[in-house]
């Protein structure tokens, strides 16, 4: 996340170490001229001192801006890169861990942005401290160590508090992630909630309010925790302050001469002091979102090399030929679903219907034909060939559309729609002229029924002009016309155009249009019939 180049280190000490020393002249002066010190009553003092202003208040500025252009490209580069880790995680993992894990992370790495200015601010603070204690000790040790003794033992305080506070912290992080859960279901299931006064008040009673309750009571505690250390601070400098005035000179450690010079000292570490005490909390919080976020890189660590070139471009496909190929969800739920052996090759050009009952499979199957999911046994071979995968080799020969297909807002792909004259033509083919009736890319990417967006998902796979075509329960939000006409025509069409379609679906009625069924039982293949040989065994209904 954040890694100290020396080049840094360098550049911070170039500012820290100025920065202390003018800031130090600063009181130095103010320490002689208080003390009536002759030689610093000269009129030239004026100028030196505000020179010492002006040269600080120049540093800082030109210091910060640096400060603030590293902590920026720090959190915009670690933004980009998140997205990125998520972009090629497998799917698995997202499914496993959800996405407001990925809030959380935003959140965190907005926390740790702050780092760079955090670490300015302690070496500052630091040198500014050890200086004015070097100073004391000139002026008399005993008093000195007194006053070091007492600034001890504040500062331990703090780090036990500080250090007890870490868990809470975590704590506090754990219900957001559950509250960023809520407002999920909250906004994907807002009609839901709309219709069902009892799911409204049950998601607001039963889990957001007793949520939120506890993270404020939590937050609270924290914040009040933070702000009870710092008034300490503050009041216990007081109490160093009421013993430099009166117990130090008392007990004659102190000359009465030395105690302005003390307590200018001390009134002036007593910034450093309270950035130090200050950055204690914050340094909490980087501990718990740098914990998360290695923990979150971690998760959605991915092992496999990112294709990095398409090494499939001229997508060739002639085969796939899964063999014992067999698939298990990587979670510890009990009889978690197994998939498989399967024993299945499929060939260039072959239309494919995938069948079986609900939790069968066939979802499942398709994860692992697109290389989604990877198998945990068996070989897949593509185009007789043992040395391709279908993720390096394969992938981007496919076209997909899911169950729950999405329109992005843009357009990701190579093509464009705009003065496209085969989107125009697939516009009619799909019936959804009447509905778009531009070629602008926002007019594509519009809101639509369901059907209507399914039509739209397979004019964008087809324009990708892949030779295998994958389809889970396309045909489902079709009205029955469009639906007749997607097996009866679409489909013989895409076979000619030569290819290969491999489509879920539980209409039994055209099973006729495929050249194969292949049924899912169980995570297994019952049946894997060729619809030319055995019409009759399709009217005898494959579901038996
Ligand atoms: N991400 C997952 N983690 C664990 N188990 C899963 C996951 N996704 C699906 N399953 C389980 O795998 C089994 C097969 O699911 P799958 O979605 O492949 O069935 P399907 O045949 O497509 O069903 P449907 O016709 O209802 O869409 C089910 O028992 C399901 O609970």
């Amino acid at each position: 996340m954040l890694k100290l180049k020396p080049k840094n280190i360098i550049l911070l000490l170039l500012y820290a170490i100025p920065n202390t020393v003018l800031s130090f002249g600063i009181i130095y002066i103010i320490n002689n001229v208080l003390a009536g010190n002759e030689s610093f009553l000269k009129d030239y003092m004026a100028i030196v001192f505000l020179s010492f202003i002006g040269y600080t208040y120049l540093l800082n500025i030109i210091f910060q801006k640096g400060l603030n252009k590293y902590a920026f490209n720090l959190l915009y580069r670690n933004e980009k890169n998140l997205f990125d880790q998520i972009l090629k995680a497998p799917l698995g993992i997202i499914e496993k861990y959800g996405t407001q894990r990925f809030y959380t992370a935003m959140e965190d790495l907005r926390v740790f942005s702050n780092l760079p200015y955090t670490v300015t601010h302690t070496i500052s603070s630091l040198l500014m401290l050890i200086l004015g204690i070097v100073y004391m000790f000139t002026l008399s040790t005993i008093s000195a160590g007194i006053v070091l003794a007492l600034i001890l033992m504040v500062a331990v305080c703090y780090f036990i508090v500080m250090n007890s506070m870490s868990k809470q912290v975590s704590t506090l992080r754990k219900f957001n992630e559950y509250y960023y859960k809520y407002v999920d279901d909250l906004i994907m299931g807002f009609k839901e909630l709309k219709l069902s006064a009892v799911k409204r008040q049950n998601i607001m009673k039963k889990f957001l309010e007793p949520n939120r309750d506890k993270s404020e009571k939590l937050d609270f505690k924290i914040n009040y925790v933070f702000l009870s250390i710092n008034m300490i601070s503050q009041y216990g400098l007081y109490a160093v302050i009421a013993a430099v005035l009166f117990g130090l000179p008392a007990l004659g450690f102190l000359q009465r001469e030395d105690v302005i010079a003390y307590v200018v000292v001390i009134l002036f570490i007593s910034g450093p002091i309270n950035n130090l005490v200050n950055l204690q909390q914050v340094y909490t919080r980087f501990m718990v979102a740098n914990k998360r976020i290695k923990t979150f890189m971690k998760d959605f660590q991915n092992d496999d090399q990112e294709v990095v070139a398409l090494n499939n471009k001229d997508h060739q496909f002639l085969s796939i030929e899964f063999k014992n190929m067999g698939f298990e969800y990587g979670n510890d739920v009990e009889n978690s679903f197994e998939l498989g052996p399967i024993d299945l090759s499929i060939r260039k050009g072959e239309v494919i219907f995938i069948v079986g009952g609900n939790g069968s499979g066939k979802s499942t199957f398709i994860n692992v034909l697109t290389g989604l999911y990877k198998p945990s046994t068996g070989n897949v071979i593509i185009n007789n060939d043992a040395n391709l995968t279908i993720k390096d080799d394969l992938q981007d020969s496919m076209t997909s559309i899911f169950t729950n297909n999405h329109i992005f807002s843009n357009n990701y792909d190579d093509y464009t729609v705009e003065n496209n004259s085969e989107y125009k033509k697939l516009l009619e083919t799909m019936q959804l002229d009447n509905v778009v009736t531009d070629d602008k890319e926002e007019s594509a990417r519009r809101k639509f029924s369901k059907g209507q967006s399914k039509r739209m998902s397979m004019i964008f796979a087809l324009l990708e002009k892949k030779p295998i075509l994958i389809l889970d329960e396309w045909a489902a939000d079709q009205d029955p016309h469009f639906r007749k006409y997607f097996y009866e025509d679409l489909i013989p069409r895409l076979r000619e155009e030569g290819k290969t379609i491999i489509a879920v679906t539980h209409d039994d009625a055209y099973f006729h249009c495929a050249d194969r069924i292949i049924k899912f039982d169980y995570g297994k293949i019952v049946k894997d019939v060729s619809v030319i040989d055995n019409r009759e065994e399709l009217a005898e209904n494959l579901w038996a």
